[in-house]
């Protein structure tokens, strides 16, 4: 393995995070283990195709939980603005793309949030990379649901929040129950999201309705 240090390509966008997960130290000890994984499944880890894969493994498992490094309050706060705008916010149809903690396996979909703001609003694109630094963790849904609602609420402050969540787990349709269609949806609200039921409401038709 070359001796460069590697960083997650994310680094130059993110500058205000330090992302130092695709060291070498960390992918060797990642790859030896993937070696003796391989050499346990009865393949030949030294056989041309597999050579390099303990090494490609580790540096795309670091990726998939690169979340671990990230701060989505410090992402949030960077971005926050005085508005005097007190409507309901909605991002909908963010995609998702975590690993189950139960099997570390994929399971991915969309994400929708809103938030109704209370002085402050907060720049359009912090909200998916919120989202991205819970989701690249291993998780359940239910956990990354509740975390993105708690970390806009404490972070920005709003009347409310509303996070739902859609998403296919390959736990479920590769192995196991082997369900290919089923969809898992989890919600988490605060304030008005909670108090009222037309705010509520609202989200929810905003969320299933078409731009088209
Ligand atoms: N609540 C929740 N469960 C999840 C999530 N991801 C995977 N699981 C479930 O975690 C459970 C682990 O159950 P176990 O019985 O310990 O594991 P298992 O024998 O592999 O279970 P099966 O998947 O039913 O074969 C399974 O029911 C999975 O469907 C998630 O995000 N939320
Ligand atoms: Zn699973």
């Amino acid at each position: 393995m070359a001796n460069e240090k590697h960083y997650l390509p994310e680094e130059s966008i993110d500058g205000y995070v330090k992302i130092d997960r695709y060291n070498d130290d960390k992918i060797r000890a990642l790859s030896s283990h993937y070696k003796d994984i391989l050499a346990n499944l009865g393949e030949n880890p030294e056989r041309e195709g597999l050579i390099k894969t303990p090494e490609r493994v580790a540096k795309a498992l670091q990726y998939l939980t690169h979340g671990y490094d990230l701060k989505p309050d410090e992402i949030l706060r960077s971005a926050m603005f005085q508005e005097d705008y007190s409507q309901m916010v909605v991002v909908k149809d963010v995609e998702v793309f975590s690993m189950c903690e139960h099997h570390m396996l994929p399971f991915f979909g969309k994400a929708h949030i809103a938030y109704i703001p209370n002085g402050h609003i907060v720049g359009l694109s912090k909200i998916p990379r919120v989202v991205d630094a819970f989701a690249r963790r291993l998780q359940v849904q239910e956990r990354l649901t509740n975390e993105i609602r708690d970390c806009i609420q404490k972070t920005l402050n709003p009347t409310g929040v509303a996070v739902v969540i859609e998403c296919k787990h390959l736990c479920m349709s590769m192995r196991g129950v082997q369900k290919q269609n089923s969809v898992t949806t989890t919600s988490a609200f605060t304030g008005e999201f909670i108090n009222n039921d037309k705010t509520r409401a609202e989200f929810l038709r905003l969320i299933t309705a078409s731009l088209d």
